[in-house]
């Protein structure tokens, strides 16, 4: 599909560090908008209903899927993740810039459907690391860290199939990258919109 905006994703193992480093992008680019997605799962700490997830029941997520209304959804953790076209096609089709913060079941379906999205995967400096985090951030039981220790590991397996990889060591650094990764791609774009505009140009087509 071609559309006037960038779609970027951004995929990670839980506790990575994507959350952090999408909403500190945000700050420093308000050109970038978040999607917010559905989830069945319940919600933690402050989360808000339309704020971080729209949070759905099993049988209000079936009739997104029965009507067409995700661009891609996934079972994750045990739960079930997905992004309304609503959240992205409005945005992007009007020149926008959409960040969307998903897993990689979900990247590669959305790599499908938008051939020009930006795939990065953030990987932890560690598994101490990773561990380390998720029992820092203090948000999830230990049963549902472990859950998401077992599942990093086919997670990070597929870093190889996204467009960029940060490693977020240093978060100022990691932030420093995504950044850069987000304003070569604006320049890219608006670079290939001008070829295309001289070619129409010397062509003599309106
Ligand atoms: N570079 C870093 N160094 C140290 N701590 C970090 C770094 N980046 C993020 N963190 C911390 O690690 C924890 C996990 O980060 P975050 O919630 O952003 O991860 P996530 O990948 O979005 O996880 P999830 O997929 O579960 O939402 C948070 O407490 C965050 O403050
Ligand atoms: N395929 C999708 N994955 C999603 C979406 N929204 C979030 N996620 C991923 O789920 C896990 C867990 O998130 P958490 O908020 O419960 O910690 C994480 O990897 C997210 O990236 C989505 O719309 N589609």
């Amino acid at each position: 599909m071609d559309y006037p905006g960038n779609l970027f994703v951004v995929s990670a193992p839980s506790g990575a560090g994507k959350s952090s480093l999408v909403k500190a992008l945000r700050e420093l680019d308000t050109r970038v908008q978040p999607s917010v997605s559905h989830t069945t799962r319940a919600p933690r700490g402050q989360e808000k209903h339309g704020r971080e997830y729209f949070f759905a029941s099993d049988q209000e997520f079936d009739a997104m899927v029965a009507a067409n209304g995700f661009v891609e959804w996934a079972n994750v953790h045990g739960r079930r993740y997905g992004t309304s076209k609503r959240a992205i096609e409005d945005r992007v089709g009007k020149g926008g810039d959409v960040i969307l913060e998903i897993d990689f079941q979900g990247a590669m379906q959305v790599k499908k459907t938008f051939a020009n999205a930006v795939l990065v995967f953030i990987l932890p400096p560690s598994w101490e690391e990773l561990r380390s985090r998720l029992e820092r951030r203090g948000e999830d039981e230990p049963e549902v860290i472990e859950t998401r220790l077992v599942n990093a590991s086919d997670e990070m397996s597929q870093a190889c199939n996204f467009d960029f990889v940060i490693i977020n060591e240093v978060f100022e650094h990691a932030l420093f990258d995504l950044k850069t990764i987000v304003h070569a791609q604006r320049l890219k774009y608006a670079a290939q919109r001008r070829a295309r505009a001289d070619t129409f140009e010397s062509l003599h087509i309106p």
